[in-house]
């Protein structure tokens, strides 16, 4: 599925700078932060406000889903130019029709929510969202107590037909192919009349900071939350308070900036790096530090130098699983051998990521071999051509940061970005031009 956009539909010639950078590169809100804030509002007992939102596909999609539900979701200027969120919970109504585009987000964690509406919601999104994996959230929602047609393959489209309320209760299911199952289920949990207790029965879950991030958010928002046991999650039934939240800046998409540093030598320095976290994208400094990175965390925020040499790793990234497009990317521009593990699940997230990654960075030269759960990259001479994205901006950041050091790479449907960045181009272009330390 190409850009949703077709004005966005461009072929971008990734920049080859040929000298060092020095820049500071201020990044909007994070993604995960900002739409498990969205939902939270749309099911406390007051108004919210969401201070630098992330503005982007996936979060416009989730405002527009909750708006659908009867959620008032407003701008509100703020300083600096900038607009924050206010968010008025309302009843929650049906007879809506969701779009969840791409977003893993909106497509597991908004049916919960509709559950407690009352009325029929149906729920699509695009054709590559029709293939990601939604069965155990669906058969969950069936044992909690909530009636959902769907064909039998456990993806989108479906039907949730809420009356009104849940009971909620214990459920137990296999989220190895994805955390958003769990907090899909944890984030509305707190309104269902029982609460609800999740457990996972499989392989190991991914992206577990991510799960962390869903308990502390509910926390935030007054919920109880119970977490002390390995793969098993209590949310007891309660109300949810208003929040107003500073949103923290995406340090996922982060990295192909701080990993400009390290590729072409010089520094990059992202403000406002949060000193505690639960993003999952807070492992770039470890992993650029392993590739050869000089990081420095302090009050003004992390800075990444490096001498444009990179080092080979070998990395578990079952945890930060949404970093491996950017890492395999640089990866590919290391002295050194390469292998990247415990990714298995990311064959599940905007497309087969192992596959377009193994396609792509072969295409252009790399010595890349896909296996059951990651990538092996060797060291080889890269050469210029069409780096194809798949509709993952995630690909986009990766076409990218090859481009640092390779040229003639054109990424192609880089507008597929606006997912979580759609300013990624104007940001990247502004950090290559940069001759001292400006700010951006
Ligand atoms: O809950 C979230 O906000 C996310 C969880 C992770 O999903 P998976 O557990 O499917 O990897 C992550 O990769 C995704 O980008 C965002
Ligand atoms: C996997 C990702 O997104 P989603 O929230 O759609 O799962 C991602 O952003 O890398």
């Amino acid at each position: 599925m190409p850009s949703p956009d077709p004005a966005a539909r461009v072929d971008w010639p990734a920049p080859t700078p040929g000298h060092a950078v020095d820049a500071t590169v201020t990044l909007p809100g994070s993604k995960s932060l900002t739409n498990r804030y969205l939902v939270l509002a749309a099911l406390a007992n007051s108004p919210s406000m969401l201070r630098a939102p992330l503005r982007s596909r996936d979060t416009l999609l989730m405002a527009q889903a909750l708006r659908s539900l009867g959620t008032r979701i407003e701008d509100s200027p703020a300083q600096g130019g900038s607009l924050d969120w206010l968010v008025t919970p309302a009843e929650l109504v049906g007879g809506a029709t969701v779009d969840c585009g791409l977003a893993g987000t909106v497509m597991r964690f908004v049916p919960p929510v509709a559950a407690l509406a009352s009325g029929e919601v149906r729920f699509d999104g695009d054709p590559q969202a029709r293939v990601r994996p939604m069965g155990p959230v669906l058969d969950a929602l069936r044992t909690l107590g909530v009636t959902i047609d769907d064909d039998g393959r456990g993806t989108l489209p479906f039907t949730v037909r809420g009356n009104g309320s849940v009971r909620g209760g214990d459920v137990t299911l296999d989220a190895s192919e994805s955390s958003q199952f769990v907090s899909a289920l944890l984030l509305a949990g707190a309104r269902y009349a029982e609460g609800v207790t999740v457990h996972h029965d499989g392989k190991p879950v991914p992206s577990e900071p991510h799960i962390a991030m869903t308990v502390e958010t509910l926390r935030d928002a007054g919920a109880f939350v119970d977490d002390s046991d390995a793969n098993t999650w209590r949310v007891e039934p309660s109300e949810l308070s208003g929040l107003d939240v500073q949103v923290e800046p995406d340090l996922s998409n982060a990295a192909p900036f701080l990993a400009a540093a390290l590729v072409c030598g010089g520094r990059v320095t992202v403000p406002a790096w949060p000193q505690h976290t639960t993003q999952a994208g807070d492992a770039v400094r470890d992993i650029l530090d392993a590739m050869g990175a000089d990081v420095t965390l302090t009050r003004e925020g992390l800075t990444v130098a490096g001498t444009g040499e990179v080092n080979g790793v070998d990395l578990d990234l079952h945890d930060a699983s949404e970093l491996t497009p950017v890492v395999a990317a640089i990866a590919a521009l290391a002295d050194s051998p390469s292998v990247i593990r415990g990714v298995a699940h990311i064959r599940g997230h905007e497309t087969d990521r192992l596959a377009a990654l193994a396609r792509e960075l072969g295409t252009l030269g790399s010595n890349v071999t896909e296996t059951d759960d990651g990538l092996r990259i060797a060291p080889a001479p890269l050469h210029g051509g069409t780096f194809h994205t798949y509709a993952d901006h995630r690909m986009v950041m990766a076409g990218a940061v090859l481009g640092l050091r390779v040229p003639d790479v054109v990424v192609e449907d880089s507008g597929t970005v606006a997912k979580t960045l759609p300013e990624f181009t104007t940001l990247w272009e502004r950090m290559l031009s940069s001759t001292g330390p400006a700010h951006q």
